[in-house]
């Protein structure tokens, strides 16, 4: 006997009996004479196959096959029919139905058309699988050898495998709170589905409401005509990454709460509630604890996204981590633009060690980018690292400038941000061009004089600052 289980769903005790007395010997099978004593069962077995007769009384065919299309989409459907109903046959093949067998029933026929759907449903495993495995291998790596990143690592490997439980993840900028949100997305149950990111301090306050939950068409004036899906139903059979959260205004935060709460929404302008399951994790790198001291973060909130809470260490409290980020950004870098350093000099290894990584990972992770970029080799130097006297201020510049912050209400400096990219840009071309300036412009994409016109006011910005 296989291990396929199939449910026969048909008010005629004949037809039952026939089917379960030719395949008994070869599938598990549990016959049922109504749709909802059919249906009952489908919440306690998990069949492979439904046969399941059009013309029942009491719930028919069509409308039993709609609640199992949506409760279980991955059982077979082969809908039995009179012969004079076929116009009921196209309605439930459009509806999702794998076929259908017309009555008098041939056994050996229907052998035939129960083979054919199990060998489907197989090969529809095994491509789901080969999907989920390739999914699984490109999830992202979160490297670490520390202790303190052993024991976390170990805590989000049983985190993860709730489908729904909030997280909160803190820690200074750069520590990599969103890479181990997509860690924690990657190994859970809900890793085949969206891992949709928030950047809640890029979004302006007035448009909050409409980014997270949506909304119907004509909601306000501006509104697009055919109304727009929110970032939380996006969402759904997914992870919701809430980044920034502790910049949520506190009107905002009201909103979240009540999805948060009951896992439902209206879309702005909407009357129909929606219900989305998703599992939130949040990130911040304020100290929301204190926020929520001096009201500024709501309490029942923090409570909330809190249920599991990570704290994501800085880079100068796990320095047995250098090492091992120095040694993966080098041959990251290496592959990338195809360079073959060797490795960091003993004496800018020195500088590294002692240095405060004030930026994290990331501010590694952009000193090592450039550096092995611009480097002259064989070895990565204090010099090529912005790590000596002489360059002291590269490394600040870089960590400042990229990635580009979001504008919030503090506003920014363009002008500064425009020198530091500059300044970023020019001494990296000029380097790689040998002080040739036409190569330099090239490799900017700019016409030479316009090359030499801006260079020029770039190094006369210089010597001002
Ligand atoms: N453990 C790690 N392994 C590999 N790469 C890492 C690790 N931690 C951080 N990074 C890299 O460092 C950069 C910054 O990480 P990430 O954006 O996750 O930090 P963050 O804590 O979310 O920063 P912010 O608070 O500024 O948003 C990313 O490019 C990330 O891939």
């Amino acid at each position: 006997m296989s291990d396929n289980t199939l449910f026969i769903v048909d008010d005629e005790k004949t037809i039952r009996d026939g089917i379960k007395a030719f395949f008994e010997d070869e599938y598990r099978i549990f016959a049922y004479d109504s749709a909802e004593t059919g249906l009952d069962a489908l919440q306690v077995y998990h069949p492979d196959l439904v046969l399941l007769d059009i013309g029942l009384p009491g719930m028919n065919g069509i409308e039993a096959l709609k609640h199992i299309r949506a409760v279980r989409p991955d059982v077979l459907v082969v809908m039995i029919t009179a012969y004079e109903d076929i116009t009921s046959v196209i309605e439930c093949m459009k509806l999702g139905a794998y076929d259908y067998i017309v009555k008098p029933l041939h056994m050996e026929g229907l052998g035939v058309t129960i083979a054919n759907a199990l060998e489907t449903l197989r090969l529809r495993k095994e491509i789901k699988s080969l999907q989920e495995n390739q999914l699984r291998d490109q999830a992202p790596f979160f490297i670490g050898e520390s202790q303190v990143i052993h024991d976390i690592m170990a805590y989000i490997e049983k985190v993860a495998k709730s489908p729904d439980t909030p997280v909160l993840i803190q820690g200074e900028t750069g520590t990599g709170k969103e890479l181990m949100a997509s860690t924690i997305h990657h190994r859970s149950p809900n890793f085949a589905g969206p891992l949709i990111t928030v950047n809640c301090a890029a979004i302006p306050g007035e448009l909050i409401e409409s980014e997270l939950f949506g909304y119907e068409k004509g909601a306000f004036s501006g509104a697009s005509a055919t109304g727009k899906k929110g970032l939380i139903e996006m969402a759904d059979k997914g992870t919701l990454f809430l980044d920034e959260i502790g910049d949520l205004s506190l009107d905002a935060q009201a909103k979240l709460l009540r999805f948060m709460e009951q896992g439902e929404f209206y879309k702005v302008g909407g009357t129909r509630r929606k219900k989305v399951f998703t599992r939130v994790v949040s990130a911040t790198n304020k100290d929301l604890e204190m926020m929520v001291e001096t009201n500024q973060f709501r309490e029942d909130l923090y409570y909330r996204i809190s249920v599991v809470k990570i704290q994501v260490p800085s880079l100068s409290q796990r320095p047995e981590d250098l090492k091992l980020f120095a040694d993966y950004f080098l041959k990251l870098f290496n592959q990338k633009f195809d360079r073959n350093l060797m490795g960091i000099s003993p004496s800018a290894w020195a500088l590294m060690e002692t240095h405060p990584w004030k930026g994290n990972v990331r501010e590694m992770k952009n000193i090592m980018e450039s550096g092995v970029l611009t480097a002259e080799g064989p070895e990565l130097t204090p010099g090529d690292l912005g790590l000596d006297g002489r360059n002291s201020r590269k490394a600040e510049r870089h960590q400042s400038l990229l990635p580009l912050k979001p504008l919030t209400q503090e506003g920014v400096d363009l002008n500064a941000i425009r020198f530091r990219l500059d300044a970023f840009y020019f001494t990296q071309a000029m380097k790689l061009a040998d002080g040739n300036e036409s190569r330099a412009a090239r490799l900017l994409n700019l016409k030479h004089h316009v090359f030499r016109y801006q260079y020029k006011q770039f190094l006369a910005q210089q010597e001002n600052t």
